[in-house]
Protein backbone atom coordinates (compact mmCIF):
# COMPACT_ATOMS: atom_id res chain seq x y z
CA UNK A 1 0.00 0.00 0.00
CA UNK A 2 1.25 3.43 -0.64
CA UNK A 3 2.21 5.61 2.42
CA UNK A 4 0.18 8.69 2.77
CA UNK A 5 1.60 12.28 1.34
CA UNK A 6 1.49 14.85 3.53
CA UNK A 7 -1.60 16.95 4.16
CA UNK A 8 -0.25 20.29 4.06
CA UNK A 9 -1.58 22.41 0.98
CA UNK A 10 1.32 25.29 -0.07
CA UNK A 11 3.27 26.07 -2.70
CA UNK A 12 6.50 24.49 -3.27
CA UNK A 13 8.61 27.25 -2.13
CA UNK A 14 7.03 26.69 1.50
CA UNK A 15 6.93 23.20 1.49
CA UNK A 16 10.77 23.04 0.68
CA UNK A 17 11.98 25.81 3.61
CA UNK A 18 9.85 23.65 5.83
CA UNK A 19 11.56 20.33 4.89
CA UNK A 20 15.12 22.64 5.25
CA UNK A 21 14.03 23.98 8.96
CA UNK A 22 12.91 20.55 9.78
CA UNK A 23 16.43 19.08 9.01
CA UNK A 24 18.39 21.61 10.78
CA UNK A 25 16.59 21.39 13.63
CA UNK A 26 17.08 17.49 13.81
CA UNK A 27 20.83 17.98 12.69
CA UNK A 28 21.01 20.68 15.67
CA UNK A 29 19.42 18.71 18.12
CA UNK A 30 21.36 15.44 17.20
CA UNK A 31 24.75 17.63 17.49
CA UNK A 32 23.73 18.78 21.50
CA UNK A 33 22.44 15.75 23.00
CA UNK A 34 21.71 12.83 20.41
CA UNK A 35 17.86 13.27 21.21
CA UNK A 36 15.25 15.93 21.31
CA UNK A 37 14.49 14.25 24.79
CA UNK A 38 18.16 14.90 26.12
CA UNK A 39 17.53 18.24 25.62
CA UNK A 40 13.99 18.81 27.07
CA UNK A 41 14.07 16.61 29.61
CA UNK A 42 17.57 16.58 31.44
CA UNK A 43 18.16 20.11 30.59
CA UNK A 44 14.67 21.42 31.51
CA UNK A 45 14.89 18.69 34.35
CA UNK A 46 17.91 20.90 35.70
CA UNK A 47 16.54 24.11 34.98
CA UNK A 48 13.69 23.38 36.98
CA UNK A 49 15.05 22.03 40.04
CA UNK A 50 16.74 25.26 40.28
CA UNK A 51 13.40 27.37 40.05
CA UNK A 52 12.04 29.33 37.89
CA UNK A 53 11.45 32.17 39.58
CA UNK A 54 13.72 35.40 39.94
CA UNK A 55 16.12 35.54 42.34
CA UNK A 56 18.80 32.79 43.93
CA UNK A 57 20.17 30.10 41.61
CA UNK A 58 17.28 29.88 39.66
CA UNK A 59 18.23 33.14 37.71
CA UNK A 60 21.98 32.02 37.03
CA UNK A 61 20.60 28.41 35.62
CA UNK A 62 17.54 30.08 33.26
CA UNK A 63 20.39 32.18 32.24
CA UNK A 64 22.59 29.26 30.75
CA UNK A 65 19.61 27.57 29.25
CA UNK A 66 18.36 30.58 27.43
CA UNK A 67 21.52 31.15 26.25
CA UNK A 68 21.67 27.44 24.95
CA UNK A 69 18.42 27.60 23.54
CA UNK A 70 19.00 30.60 21.70
CA UNK A 71 19.79 29.70 18.21
CA UNK A 72 18.20 26.22 18.95
CA UNK A 73 14.66 25.76 16.15
CA UNK A 74 13.83 22.68 19.01
CA UNK A 75 10.85 22.72 15.81
CA UNK A 76 8.13 20.66 16.71
CA UNK A 77 8.56 17.25 14.83
CA UNK A 78 6.94 17.35 11.66
CA UNK A 79 4.31 14.43 11.40
CA UNK A 80 2.83 16.22 15.02
CA UNK A 81 2.71 19.86 12.55
CA UNK A 82 1.39 18.01 10.08
CA UNK A 83 -1.69 16.39 12.52
CA UNK A 84 -2.05 20.09 14.18
CA UNK A 85 -2.66 21.32 10.28
CA UNK A 86 -5.13 18.53 9.70
CA UNK A 87 -6.93 19.40 13.16
CA UNK A 88 -6.92 22.87 12.28
CA UNK A 89 -9.09 21.91 8.83
CA UNK A 90 -11.46 19.49 10.44
CA UNK A 91 -12.04 21.82 13.24
CA UNK A 92 -12.94 24.67 11.07
CA UNK A 93 -10.13 26.77 13.76
CA UNK A 94 -9.28 30.27 13.02
CA UNK A 95 -7.82 31.71 16.04
CA UNK A 96 -4.84 30.04 18.11
CA UNK A 97 -2.22 30.54 20.39
CA UNK A 98 1.43 29.03 19.84
CA UNK A 99 2.88 29.24 23.10
CA UNK A 100 6.01 29.22 21.80
CA UNK A 101 7.09 29.72 18.45
CA UNK A 102 11.27 30.17 18.39
CA UNK A 103 12.45 30.76 14.16
CA UNK A 104 8.38 29.78 13.45
CA UNK A 105 8.32 26.35 11.90
CA UNK A 106 5.52 25.23 13.78
CA UNK A 107 3.65 28.62 12.82
CA UNK A 108 4.24 28.27 9.78
CA UNK A 109 1.64 24.79 9.53
CA UNK A 110 -1.01 26.98 11.90
CA UNK A 111 -0.72 29.67 9.32
CA UNK A 112 -1.09 28.00 6.54
CA UNK A 113 -4.13 25.85 8.07
CA UNK A 114 -5.91 29.07 9.25
CA UNK A 115 -5.61 30.82 6.05
CA UNK A 116 -6.98 27.80 4.79
CA UNK A 117 -10.00 27.71 7.12
CA UNK A 118 -11.01 31.74 6.85
CA UNK A 119 -10.83 31.65 3.36
CA UNK A 120 -13.40 28.03 3.78
CA UNK A 121 -15.88 29.67 6.29
CA UNK A 122 -15.82 33.62 5.99
CA UNK A 123 -14.98 34.34 9.41
CA UNK A 124 -11.94 36.50 11.19
CA UNK A 125 -9.44 34.84 12.54
CA UNK A 126 -5.54 35.03 13.73
CA UNK A 127 -2.64 32.95 14.96
CA UNK A 128 -0.98 34.33 17.91
CA UNK A 129 2.50 33.73 18.05
CA UNK A 130 4.61 34.29 21.04
CA UNK A 131 8.57 34.57 21.76
CA UNK A 132 10.29 35.50 24.58
CA UNK A 133 13.67 36.32 22.59
CA UNK A 134 13.87 39.25 20.18
CA UNK A 135 16.84 37.63 17.99
CA UNK A 136 14.82 34.70 17.58
CA UNK A 137 11.40 36.48 17.18
CA UNK A 138 13.24 38.42 14.16
CA UNK A 139 14.35 35.21 12.15
CA UNK A 140 11.08 34.04 12.43
CA UNK A 141 9.95 36.79 10.74
CA UNK A 142 11.85 36.25 8.08
CA UNK A 143 11.09 33.05 7.53
CA UNK A 144 7.11 33.80 7.30
CA UNK A 145 8.56 36.93 5.01
CA UNK A 146 10.23 33.85 2.66
CA UNK A 147 6.94 31.74 2.68
CA UNK A 148 4.69 35.43 1.39
CA UNK A 149 1.52 36.97 2.09
CA UNK A 150 -0.60 33.71 2.87
CA UNK A 151 1.40 32.65 5.86
CA UNK A 152 3.05 36.15 7.08
CA UNK A 153 -0.39 37.65 6.74
CA UNK A 154 -2.12 35.62 9.30
CA UNK A 155 0.41 35.78 12.26
CA UNK A 156 0.21 38.41 14.96
CA UNK A 157 3.38 37.78 17.01
CA UNK A 158 4.14 39.53 20.38
CA UNK A 159 7.19 39.58 21.63
CA UNK A 160 7.92 38.99 25.06
CA UNK A 161 7.19 37.25 28.41
CA UNK A 162 3.74 35.55 27.14
CA UNK A 163 2.48 35.33 31.05
CA UNK A 164 1.89 38.98 29.87
CA UNK A 165 1.58 39.32 26.50
CA UNK A 166 -1.27 36.83 26.62
CA UNK A 167 -3.14 38.40 28.86
CA UNK A 168 -4.67 41.39 26.42
CA UNK A 169 -7.15 40.88 23.06
CA UNK A 170 -7.43 37.24 23.37
CA UNK A 171 -9.95 36.36 20.86
CA UNK A 172 -11.89 33.35 21.75
CA UNK A 173 -9.74 30.21 21.02
CA UNK A 174 -9.60 27.28 19.43
CA UNK A 175 -6.82 25.63 19.42
CA UNK A 176 -3.56 26.38 21.99
CA UNK A 177 -0.54 24.99 20.85
CA UNK A 178 1.60 24.14 23.76
CA UNK A 179 5.44 23.59 22.69
CA UNK A 180 7.41 25.81 25.83
CA UNK A 181 9.39 24.99 28.72
CA UNK A 182 7.77 22.82 30.95
CA UNK A 183 7.19 25.41 34.16
CA UNK A 184 5.71 27.84 31.42
CA UNK A 185 3.21 25.35 30.35
CA UNK A 186 0.15 25.50 33.28
CA UNK A 187 0.67 29.37 33.75
CA UNK A 188 0.28 29.48 29.95
CA UNK A 189 -2.97 27.21 30.01
CA UNK A 190 -4.17 29.38 33.05
CA UNK A 191 -3.96 32.52 31.15
CA UNK A 192 -5.58 31.58 28.22
CA UNK A 193 -8.01 28.99 29.74
CA UNK A 194 -10.80 32.49 30.25
CA UNK A 195 -10.78 32.64 26.40
CA UNK A 196 -11.36 28.87 25.31
CA UNK A 197 -14.16 27.98 23.81
CA UNK A 198 -16.53 25.15 24.18
CA UNK A 199 -14.73 22.49 22.51
CA UNK A 200 -11.11 23.81 21.95
CA UNK A 201 -7.97 21.66 21.44
CA UNK A 202 -4.91 22.17 23.70
CA UNK A 203 -2.28 20.59 22.45
CA UNK A 204 1.03 19.89 24.53
CA UNK A 205 4.35 18.47 23.33
CA UNK A 206 6.50 15.27 24.73
CA UNK A 207 3.98 14.78 27.52
CA UNK A 208 5.48 11.11 28.14
CA UNK A 209 9.32 12.35 27.72
CA UNK A 210 9.10 15.27 30.38
CA UNK A 211 6.50 13.99 32.16
CA UNK A 212 8.34 15.18 35.56
CA UNK A 213 8.21 18.45 34.17
CA UNK A 214 4.56 18.26 32.86
CA UNK A 215 3.64 16.43 36.20
CA UNK A 216 1.49 19.92 37.53
CA UNK A 217 -0.10 20.27 33.81
CA UNK A 218 -1.46 17.06 33.52
CA UNK A 219 -2.68 16.67 36.91
CA UNK A 220 -4.51 19.86 36.11
CA UNK A 221 -6.25 18.69 32.78
CA UNK A 222 -6.77 15.32 33.98
CA UNK A 223 -8.72 16.53 37.28
CA UNK A 224 -12.14 16.85 35.38
CA UNK A 225 -13.44 19.46 37.67
CA UNK A 226 -11.64 21.56 35.31
CA UNK A 227 -13.32 20.43 31.79
CA UNK A 228 -10.81 18.73 30.01
CA UNK A 229 -10.99 15.50 28.44
CA UNK A 230 -7.55 14.10 27.53
CA UNK A 231 -5.90 11.70 25.16
CA UNK A 232 -2.02 11.08 24.81
CA UNK A 233 -1.12 10.48 21.27
CA UNK A 234 1.25 8.31 20.58
CA UNK A 235 3.87 10.64 18.52
CA UNK A 236 7.36 10.53 19.18
CA UNK A 237 7.74 11.17 23.47
CA UNK A 238 4.19 11.63 23.62
CA UNK A 239 1.47 14.18 22.22
CA UNK A 240 -1.29 15.42 24.67
CA UNK A 241 -4.82 16.54 23.01
CA UNK A 242 -6.79 17.93 25.51
CA UNK A 243 -10.41 18.69 24.40
CA UNK A 244 -11.95 21.74 26.57
CA UNK A 245 -15.82 20.49 27.18
CA UNK A 246 -16.50 22.08 30.70
CA UNK A 247 -20.15 21.14 31.63
CA UNK A 248 -22.65 23.99 31.36
CA UNK A 249 -23.67 25.85 34.38
C1 LIG B 1 10.29 24.48 21.82
S1 LIG B 1 10.54 26.12 21.31
C2 LIG B 1 9.20 26.42 20.19
C3 LIG B 1 9.35 25.72 18.86
C4 LIG B 1 8.32 26.14 17.83
N1 LIG B 1 6.98 25.86 18.29
C5 LIG B 1 8.55 25.42 16.51
O1 LIG B 1 8.00 24.33 16.31
O2 LIG B 1 9.30 25.94 15.68
C6 LIG B 1 10.04 27.06 22.72
C7 LIG B 1 10.27 28.56 22.61
O3 LIG B 1 9.55 29.19 23.68
C8 LIG B 1 10.25 30.36 24.05
N2 LIG B 1 9.84 30.75 25.41
C9 LIG B 1 10.23 30.17 26.58
N3 LIG B 1 9.65 30.79 27.63
C10 LIG B 1 8.87 31.79 27.12
C11 LIG B 1 8.03 32.77 27.70
N4 LIG B 1 7.87 32.86 29.03
N5 LIG B 1 7.37 33.61 26.88
C12 LIG B 1 7.51 33.53 25.52
N6 LIG B 1 8.32 32.61 24.91
C13 LIG B 1 8.99 31.75 25.70
C14 LIG B 1 11.70 29.96 23.95
O4 LIG B 1 12.54 31.11 23.81
C15 LIG B 1 11.71 29.01 22.75
O5 LIG B 1 12.15 29.68 21.58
Amino acid sequence: MASSQSPVHAPPHVLELLSELHQRSIDQEAAIAGDRKNITSETEDQYEARGTTTGGAGDESRTKFDQLMLDKFIALDQDKCEFMYQLINAMGATNVVEAGTSFGVSTIYLALAVAQTKAATGKSGTVIATEKETSKAEVARRYWARCGAQVEEQIDLRVGDLRETLKVDLPVIDLLLLDIWTPMVLPTLKTVLPRLRHGAVVLADNTISSAKGYEEFLTFVRNPENGFRNMTLPFNNGFEMSVYLPKSE
